[in-house]
């Protein structure tokens, strides 16, 4: 039976992502592996004929896939880094799909019948990153080739959305899936609402994909900065992230390394004239939701830093080196350096453009380099000019005639009482490089905690058919997010999101990512994975941050004055980028005073 012709509700699979179709016809550059095959690294027969009929493009494994795959499959942890787009989330669903089924017991009696557990627990950052596995299995199983079983006992997505997490959970009890796909948050809410629902018992594997972003990143054993130890500590104590917290609760038994043990007891005793138990579990988790064995563990990110590392057999003690079996399969720089689809090589550009808020100038970043001739972003002839000033005239008709503004999306009374946090000629920047080349899709990246709504209302403004990214709904970029040549190529798309939202996106159609860049946005790893959304495989791309010259930093006019311009500078010397010039702006004048 196809799931595709099932009329049965899966409860948390989103009708839009159904109607995906799944071939690709992406031409890679990627480092494989030269003698391996997929079929020699232990996928199974049914996986390789799956991944034959829905991934024809997907031929041979890359270097880090023949690494890992056969550690999965030998149930090992393993810490995995390698660079965006390298088929690391694809690589370990892969590894699943050929893992044996755990089963569990029905009753206690000793010839109990038996039924499947949830065998792997995937955890997301962020509900598209989920769907996006879903999407995945959804394309192997409409092959045909994984058997007759139900869509719903292969994958099944667990997040908060559409619908509620105790109906969500209690689909999940009813057909436990092979692998449960969820973000950390949802267990918790779960578990803490209806206390047995989730069957986690049989848990073999657990996957924790873009593991910094969900995970904090603890100071160094030799770190000599004592504020930042305290800072780390309180942390821990007061804000456990929903990932820590069940990570605590499947790997945790020694909570947090002795180095900090006598630290914080000083510190608790200090604070509270007593002494408190050293750790408590704020998640609600107890034993009975635990698996019975410690299952696998797989940590990757194309993000890893040393210190987040050391910190998983330090600090938490999830991985420990004397229960050894631990595979490291880590990509170095130097090696990310040589690769084809990193950056500032030719696969991707980098660009920087620079706004003067008193004067509204535009300026290429300094010392920009003439950007080399691109086929692949042909210059499209569109007056800019006409469009803006067309939508500034007529804001709610201009509105009208693009696809409705929905009552979530936009809280329009709101919106229009407040004046836009964005600033204008950064917002009218993107817009033109917008409309004179982006042949389909590109991408707005903004601060985690700026409103997309607002942004999506401004770009309106100007003549742009912006959305909130969301791989769930059709409209917002669900209908052509994940399959290449889907997106629509009259009325390009600009699909808006916060940092927050963008890890691990597979966006085969999008050719431009724009970031509104200032403070955690020029974090060098924050930028790897934004830029990351491009290039993916050796395809083009373009990454144009658009930065103030200058920036009062967190008190507003108050704070410390900042040069944007020469952080987004830095920026780039540590990552090895070279930016080039937008040419549709001029060179930075010498002249330009930069004060705002
Ligand atoms: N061996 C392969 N050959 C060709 N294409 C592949 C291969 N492995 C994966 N892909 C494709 O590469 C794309 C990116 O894969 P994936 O999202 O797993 O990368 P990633 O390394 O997890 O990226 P990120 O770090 O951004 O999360 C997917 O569309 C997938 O189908």
């Amino acid at each position: 039976m196809s799931f595709l012709s099932s009329p049965s509700a899966v409860l948390a699979r989103p009708k839009a992502l159904l109607r995906l179709p799944c071939s690709t016809t992406r031409r890679w550059i990627i480092h494989h592996s030269e003698d391996q095959s997929f079929q020699s690294l232990g996928l199974k027969p049914h996986v390789l004929a799956g991944l034959k009929a829905a991934f024809p493009n997907v031929q041979q494994p890359t270097a880090a896939q023949a690494q890992f795959i056969p550690a999965i499959l030998g149930h090992k942890d393993v810490l995995l880094k390698d660079v965006t787009g390298a088929g690391k989330s694809f690589g370990i669903l892969l590894a699943l799909l050929s893992s044996p089924r755990r089963f569990v017991k029905v009753s206690r009696e000793p010839r109990s019948p038996t039924r499947p557990a949830i065998t792997a627990l995937v955890l997301t950052p962020h509900r598209d990153l989920a769907y996006q596995f879903l999407h995945w299995v959804q394309c192997l199983h409409a092959t045909e080739e994984l058997g007759d079983f139900p869509l719903e006992s292969i994958a099944q997505v667990m997040v908060r959305g559409s619908l509620a997490i105790e109906e969500q959970a209690r689909a999940v009890a009813k057909t436990p899936p092979h692998i449960l796909i969820c973000t950390p948050q949802a267990i918790l809410e779960a578990l803490q609402q209806e206390e047995h629902v989730l069957p986690l018992r049989e848990v073999a594997t657990v996957i924790v994909d873009e593991a910094d972003s969900m995970l904090e990143s603890p100071p160094r054993k030799t770190d000599k900065d004592k504020y930042a130890v305290k800072k780390y500590l309180r942390m821990l104590y007061k804000h456990p992230t929903p990932a820590r917290q069940v990570l605590d609760a499947f790997y945790g038994v020694r909570h947090y390394a002795d180095w900090i043990a006598h630290k914080a007891r000083q510190q608790r005793e200090d604070a509270e004239g007593q002494l408190q138990p050293f750790m408590k579990l704020a998640s609600g988790i107890t034993k009975a939701h635990l698996p019975w064995r410690r299952p696998q563990l797989v940590i990757t990110s194309a993000t890893l830093s040393v210190s987040f590392r050391q910190g998983l057999y330090q600090d938490s003690k999830w991985l420990t080196k004397e229960e050894g079996d631990i595979v490291k399969v880590i990509t170095h720089e130097r090696q990310v350096h040589r690769m084809s689809n990193l950056h500032g090589s030719a696969a991707v550009t980098h660009s920087g453009l620079v706004y003067n808020v008193s004067s509204g100038s535009i300026t290429n970043i300094k010392n920009a380099l003439e950007a080399p001739e691109d086929p692949a972003f042909p210059q499209k002839p569109v007056d800019i000019e006409a469009e803006l000033g067309d939508s500034e005239l007529g804001d709610s008709e201009t509105l009208s005639s693009q696809s409705a503004v929905t009552a979530e999306e936009v809280d329009e009374g709101k919106l229009e009482s407040t004046p836009s946090p964005f600033p204008e000629p950064a917002m009218e920047a993107i817009a033109t490089v917008f409309a004179l080349e982006v042949p389909r899709v590109a991408l707005l990246v903004l601060h985690p905690t700026a409103s997309v709504e607002r942004a999506v209302r401004d770009m309106r403004r100007l003549g742009i058919d912006a959305h909130g990214l969301d791989v769930v709904h059709e409209e917002r970029g669900g209908s052509y997010l994940l399959r290449e040549g889907t997106a629509p190529k009259e009325d390009p798309t600009l699909l808006v999101a916060t940092l927050a939202t963008i890890r691990g996106l597979d966006m085969p159609d999008l050719t431009h990512v724009f970031v509104l860049g200032t403070g955690d946005a020029l974090d060098p790893d924050a930028y790897t994975h934004v830029a990351g959304r491009v290039g993916r495989f050796g395809k083009s791309g373009k990454v144009i941050t658009v930065v103030p010259s200058v920036y009062h930093g967190k008190d507003g006019k108050k704070g410390k004055l900042v040069d944007e311009q020469n952080r987004l500078l830095m920026l780039y010397k540590k990552m090895a980028v070279k930016p080039v010039r937008v040419v549709h702006f001029d060179l930075a004048s010498p002249k330009e005073d930069p004060v705002m």
